[in-house]
């Protein structure tokens, strides 16, 4: 990483009030394999050192505002991983917190395995596969305390998705762009109907940008009826209470 990339990535970090100084060799690390991987197979839409930095490592760390990650062996899991955004740099950050980076496509999650296997990171367990079919596993079903995404689906999506996955009392995390009062308002119900209640729409600005995001916490409080999640892709297909597309 150039020193104009740790300065933005140290500046990003201290926006969010963290200090990043003894990781910055892991992110600096976890640059290079993504920018070698990217090179040959499509990853991520962003190339340069400051997107990389600044809307993957950054953006990633803004999943923490509000300390809904904050505790000791929390198991969290991250839905629609991608490249490993956002749990790759927040197990960096936390390495008492197990991260299970989930996404359907076996690439990413190559890339994320070898990344993680590279940095050291025993705190990650990536898996292959959709939250529809995590959901209904018993082996994970009520199985985190957080569940955590970033630009993977509209609110409601999102609830039907996370919340069977969560223990109650566990938190669902979704690190989003602008939303929509119609999106909030469906996203609401959905929660209801899935066991879980919206508690926190926290509107904020990423650091340096200056881009629109919102944190959107909902928290379980009781259990998911068993009908949900519905099969595999259709709660992207007819969302709960969500006609806007
Ligand atoms: C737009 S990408 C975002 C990736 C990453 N979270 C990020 O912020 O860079 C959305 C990802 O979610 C994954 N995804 C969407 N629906 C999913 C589901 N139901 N189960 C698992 N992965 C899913 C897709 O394969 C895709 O990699």
């Amino acid at each position: 990483m150039t020193p104009e990339g740790e300065a933005l990535l140290r500046q990003g970090a201290a926006e969010l009030g963290l200090n990043v100084d003894a990781r910055v060799p892991a992110f600096a690390a976890l640059l290079d394999l993504l920018v070698e991987a990217n090179s040959r197979v499509n990853l991520t839409a962003l190339k340069t050192e400051s997107d990389i930095v600044l809307k993957h490592f950054v953006d990633s760390l803004s999943c923490l505002r509000g300390g809904h990650l904050d505790g000791e062996g929390l198991r969290v899991l991250d839905i629609g991983t991608g490249a490993g955004f956002p749990s790759l740099p927040l197990a960096i950050m936390n390495p008492q917190t197990d991260f299970t980076p989930l996404d359907s496509i076996r690439k990413k999650i190559d890339f994320v395995r070898a990344a993680a296997a590279s940095l050291n990171l025993t705190n990650v367990s990536p898996q292959v596969g959709r939250a529809e079919t995590l959901g209904r596993d018993a082996d994970h079903r009520e199985g985190y305390d957080r569940v955590v995404c970033r630009a993977v689906a509209a609110l409601p999506i999102l609830a039907e998705l996370g919340l069977p996955l969560l223990k109650t009392g566990g938190r669902l995390v979704a690190q989003k762009g602008p939303i929509s009062e119609d999106e909030l308002r469906a996203g609401r119900r959905a929660a209801g109907e899935v066991g879980g209640r919206v508690t926190v729409v926290d509107a904020f600005t990423l650091p340096v940008l200056g881009d629109a995001r919102t944190l959107v916490v909902i928290e379980k409080t009781g259990p998911t009826p068993a009908k949900y999640p519905r099969r595999e892709g259709v709660p992207n297909q007819q969302p709960l209470f969500w006609t806007a597309r």
